[in-house]
């Protein structure tokens, strides 16, 4: 039997994120190639953004494809996560050249508290809400917050891009393939401070710092290069990264609907206590997804050099919470 139409809510639908997500969305990349989708797309009230957002609707109208089962475009954040089973929240405005992605705190922060609120009231219980826009950690914890009466762990920030750069940077290095590399984890905040870490890491089933043997390069470039690709993203296209981050948006979205089959893959998703980080902050960490959940990877050691970087990464998130504390309230 066919399956019933799910709805999915994409914020900034007619952002560039938007453009390259919208359409793997309703062809079935994220949620599968048998399962309906209703797009509930929002954007900004103004005449701008919203013929935009027509033009988008159009197209995807002229794609004919046989999974949308309906679209919604709203400029009303209760109409787009009316009874949302997924919500995408891209929309948000992204750094330029020069700017840190704490630069857009305050900005952004309002913007999730309304849909947080909004989440709150209107969706599905077990909404699955993710992140994207930046500062995303802050943000998802703004959201989780605004939205007191949803479970906590139905919302993640986007931790994906970082993970998906690590496995591409170390493939290069080794010259083995990406899906030969298991086990890699990026842990804290969606910003250069993260901290990705291939102690546990396996290359083809070999520990990946035996084979790269330069822990020199570790160290010096490759945890570096994979905290600022953004940044070079920005200096070399003059804008944010898109196309990746739609794919990493959906990466993690089909992951936490459809399961990883026991790979590690990284989220950023509220503290539990573990690791040292406090409970609710959102904090990338190594999960495993199945049935329709993930469960975070415990029990790793953390040594003396990854304590620090963890720490690191975490003050950085207290500091971006301190900076909303007035406004949560
Ligand atoms: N987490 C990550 O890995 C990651 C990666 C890339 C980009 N980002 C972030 O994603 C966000 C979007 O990036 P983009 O390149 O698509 O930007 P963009 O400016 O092209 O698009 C953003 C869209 O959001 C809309 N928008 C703004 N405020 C809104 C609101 N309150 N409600 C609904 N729509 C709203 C704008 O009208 C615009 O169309 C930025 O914050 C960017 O920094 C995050
Ligand atoms: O770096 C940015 O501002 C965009 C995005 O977060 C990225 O990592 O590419």
């Amino acid at each position: 039997m066919a399956k019933a139409p799910v709805r999915v809510a994409v914020t900034g639908a007619a952002g560039q994120i938007g453009y390259a997500l919208l359409f793997r969305i309703a062809s079935g990349e994220m949620l599968g190639k048998d399962q309906p989708v209703i797009l509930q797309m929002l954007e900004l009230p103004m005449e701008k953004a919203q013929q935009a957002l027509k033009g988008v609707m159009m197209e995807l109208e002229d794609c004919a494809f046989p999974l949308l089962a309906g679209m919604v475009g709203t400029d009303d954040p209760r109409v787009a996560f009316k009874d949302a089973d997924y919500a995408l929240l891209v929309g948000a405005r992204p750094r330029g050249p020069g700017m840190e992605r704490k630069d857009l705190l305050m900005e952004n922060a309002k913007i999730f508290i309304e849909q947080g609120k909004a989440l709150n009231d209107v969706a599905a219980r077990n909404i699955k809400v993710l992140v994207v826009g930046n500062p995303a950690n802050t943000n998802a914890y703004i959201a989780m917050k605004s939205a007191p009466s949803l479970p906590k762990e139905n919302f993640t920030a986007m931790l994906r891009l970082d993970h998906n750069r690590a496995l591409s940077q170390l493939a290069t290095k080794t010259g083995k393939p990406v899906d030969s590399i298991e086990k890699m984890v990026v842990w804290g905040n969606h910003s250069p401070t993260m901290y990705p870490d291939y102690r546990f890491t396996t290359i083809a089933g070999q520990a990946a710092p035996a084979l790269v043997n330069d822990e020199a390069w570790y160290k010096n470039e490759y945890i570096p290069k994979v905290g600022k690709r953004g940044a070079a993203i920005i200096e070399a296209r003059g804008l944010s990264s898109a196309a990746s981050a739609a794919n990493a948006a959906i990466d993690h979205m089909r992951d936490w609907a459809l399961g990883t089959n026991g790979k590690w893959v990284t989220m950023g998703i509220p503290s539990d206590g573990s690791y040292g980080i406090p409970q609710d902050v959102i904090y990338g960490v190594p999960v495993t997804c199945a049935n329709g959940k993930y469960e975070r990877i415990t029990g790793l050691e953390i040594d003396a050099f990854s304590r620090e970087k963890m720490d690191f990464t975490l003050n950085e998130l207290k500091e971006e919470q301190d900076g909303v504390k007035a406004l949560l309230g």
